[in-house]
């Protein structure tokens, strides 16, 4: 039995050194041909996880035929990339999904992606809060395991369980798919609030009420409150919106200082999905009639249909309301 894991960022290095921790083998599919090479030639990722050995029990491969060999495949791409990634993947192997966001485009989760690009394989998610240098130094980490197939996903919890990684199970697919990309566009939000100096009030009041949106969505989406409230949604939640090791929250924080979104962007290598959720999010809910003023708010800011001064006085002016 070999796992395969596609997309060597962090998340994707990470899950491949947690895999291998035990001694078995994983099979890592990097796109840039440099990231293989220092994986297989010096054990390291310094482009996306920089400071960690990596076990010698992984191998890097540039070649997506190569996974063939294996009989689990860990999807770690960036959401907007996974459609394209996956139609190169073996057909008919089980599909442990690992991104968080939704499609540009077509409004979908990254299980309804998958199932259109491999309908032959069977489909589960992992969704938590799980910043990717802390699981690759073996801290204790928890994440939810979402599964329609109950003997599968135990299965696979069985297989990617580690004394310090426990994974929890669940049926809700698409409530564990909803926490993990909504949560990045509130990251952002509340890495505004750190920038623009608003105090950890604000930043409170963004968890809570963007809990409130996140649960409205995940509600008119079919999601389940409890997985909403559980590690996939409000766990990774105070996670994401609590530190600049975010890239969400970072990217927030950048422009609550002022930064421009546009200049922001274009400056990094690494992904911050909220800013590709967010447009996507805001059309899903008008669509869908789900009031998401935080996750507006961020939209307006990061297209630069706002400034931040504008951004936060209709937020304070709404009207008054229960909770
Ligand atoms: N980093 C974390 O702590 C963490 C934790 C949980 C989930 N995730 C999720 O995992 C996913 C991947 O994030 P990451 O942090 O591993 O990435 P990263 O930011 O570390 O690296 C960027 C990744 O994008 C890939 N990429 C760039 N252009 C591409 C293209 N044209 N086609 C295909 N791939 C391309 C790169 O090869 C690299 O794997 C995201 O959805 C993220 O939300 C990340
Ligand atoms: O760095 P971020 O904002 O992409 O967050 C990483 C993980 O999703 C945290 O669970």
């Amino acid at each position: 039995m070999k796992a395969g894991v596609i997309g060597a960022g962090a998340w994707g290095t990470a899950l491949a050194q947690l895999l291998a921790g035990d001694g078995q083998d994983v099979l890592l599919w990097a796109l840039e041909p440099e990231v293989v090479d220092a994986i297989n030639e010096a054990q390291q990722n310094p482009l996306y996880l920089p400071g960690i050995p990596l076990s010698p029990a992984i191998r890097a491969t540039g070649f997506m035929a190569d996974l063939a060999a294996c009989d689990l495949l860990l999807v770690v791409s960036p959401a907007q990339h996974l459609r394209k990634v996956l139609a190169q993947a073996p057909a008919g192997v089980p599909l442990l999904l690992c991104s968080k966001g939704i499609e540009a485009g077509t409004g979908l989760l990254m299980s309804e992606v998958a199932q259109e690009a491999q309908p032959a394989s069977p489909i589960a998610v992992l969704s938590g809060p799980t910043f990717a240098h802390e699981v690759a130094r073996g801290l204790p980490t928890a994440i939810t395991l979402a599964c329609e197939d109950k003997a599968l996903g135990q299965r696979l919890a069985a297989r990617i369980a580690r004394p310090s990684f426990r994974p929890y199970l669940s049926d809700d697919v698409i409530g564990a798919e909803i926490g993990g990309a909504v949560k990045n566009v509130l990251a952002i939000a509340c890495g505004v609030a750190e920038g623009a100096g608003l105090g950890l009030n604000a930043r409170a009041a963004l968890i809570s009420r963007g809990f409130a949106e996140m649960t409205r969505f995940g509600l008119a989406r079919g999601a389940r409150a409890e997985t909403l409230g559980g590690l996939s949604g409000l766990g990774d939640l105070v996670l994401t919106c609590s530190s600049t090791n975010s890239r969400n929250f970072s990217l927030g924080k950048g422009l609550g200082e002022g930064g421009s979104a546009a200049e922001l962007l274009s400056n990094r290598r690494t992904v911050a999905e909220g800013a590709h959720t967010a447009p996507v999010l805001r059309d899903a809910a008008r669509a869908a009639g789900v009031e998401m003023p935080v996750a507006e708010a961020v939209c307006a800011l990061l297209t630069e249909a706002a400034s931040l001064g504008q951004v936060i006085d209709a937020l304070l002016a709404r009207p008054l309301r229960p909770e």
